[in-house]
């Protein structure tokens, strides 16, 4: 029997099965960042998930990066997400809210002409063409020490407005090249402070964002997103497996409700080494299909899998697997575009 469709303990929250929706930025909240009534319906779509993941949604006015993505840090944006997670609990879904601050992947079009922020005044490479206007990165403002209370404050109060908008919990997005993973790999943090130089110094910032979380919501309802691979915008470090694996070691003393790795599902993935260091609720993403998947979980190398285009193309995804039903095709011209189409008009199955 698969165990996909099993239930699954993580902390404090409880999965009706093993099939996350990973997290997936759209860029279609209002303008506002206010989420929008296409994206209750979007969501509630996918409310057979056993847990969604929410698209990246910045804490702070100073981590936004992209047009109209969504926020959490003013009541008027709690209350659009009050209509999401209300309506996802109506379909019987479970909802996590994944905090963000992009860091340096930001421009002074998005910051009233502000320089994006940082660990350290380095630039990523090229530009995110297929998101954005055409334009190369701008070389961000490191971070004055004294303002790091403040950027673990943001997510703090992030935290507590995703409470008060209903959410089952918060996860913290330290994944892909942004804030929180500029502060953890040593190619993009160059600091003399306590938030640079050795392993544990690069990780405090993250791990002051994570105390901050389990503060507002206990250790039970915040997971962790994490991508050691580090491709995306540039990033990289000298040693990623003592890096990462520091990290899931701390998470995990942390006793937080899950650990969501990016890994794709290569033979050197570190996937099964940040499993056991973490040694709670690991939750594998990228790569996997319906059956790879299945013998993952089978073989103890995940508890739970997260699946992104296939979730934009499947609201219904839980049950085409169990159902072992054929697949929407997904459009990715339409991931980033406008409107319904692409968005909320692939079809769930007719019976
Ligand atoms: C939040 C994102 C991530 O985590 O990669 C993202 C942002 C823009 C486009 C795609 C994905």
């Amino acid at each position: 029997m698969s165990q996909l469709f099993e239930p699954l303990r993580a902390g404090d929250l409880t999965l009706r099965n093993r099939i996350v929706m990973a997290p997936l930025t759209r860029m279609h909240a209002s303008p506002g960042r206010v989420p929008n009534d296409l994206m209750v319906e979007y969501y509630t779509q996918r409310a057979g998930a056993g847990m969604i993941l929410t698209e990246a949604t910045a804490v702070t006015p100073q981590g936004v990066g992209y047009a109209d993505t969504p926020g959490l840090w003013t009541t008027e944006q709690v209350q659009g997400w009050r209509k999401v997670t209300s309506s996802v609990h109506q379909a019987g879904g479970l909802i996590v809210a994944q905090l963000w601050h992009v860091g340096r992947i930001s421009d002074p079009m998005f910051l009233n002409g502000d320089l994006p922020v940082a660990p350290s005044a380095i630039a990523a490479k090229g530009h995110v063409s297929h998101v954005r206007p055409e334009r190369p990165y701008v070389t961000p403002r490191a971070l004055e020490t004294a303002e790091l209370a403040g950027v673990v404050e943001a997510y703090r109060h992030g935290a507590k407005m995703a409470m008060e908008a209903g959410f089952d919990g918060v996860e913290v997005h330290a994944a892909n090249g942004y804030l929180l993973d500029q502060f953890l790999q040593d190619s993009t943090n160059r600091r003399t402070d306590a938030y640079g130089g050795s392993l544990e110094n690069r990780a405090r910032l993250l791990l002051e964002v994570v105390d901050a979380c389990v503060s507002v919501w206990g250790a039970g309802r915040v997971g962790v997103h994490l991508s050691p691979r580090g491709e995306i915008h540039s990033m990289g470090d000298s040693d990623p497996a003592a890096t990462f694996g520091y990290v899931a070691r701390e998470l995990g003393k942390r006793g937080i409700a899950f650990l969501c790795v990016r890994e794709y599902e290569a033979a050197d993935s570190l996937g099964p080494m940040l499993k056991a260091e973490f040694g709670g609720t690991y939750i594998a993403n990228e790569g996997f299909a319906r059956d790879s998947a299945e013998a993952a979980i089978a073989a103890g190398r995940a508890d739970a899998v997260a699946f992104g285009v296939q979730y934009i193309a499947n609201p219904d995804l839980a049950r085409r697997f169990e159902l072992k039903a054929p697949l929407n095709r997904p459009n990715p011209a339409t991931f980033y575009a406008p409107g319904p189409g692409g968005y909320t008009d692939y079809p769930a199955l007719a019976f």
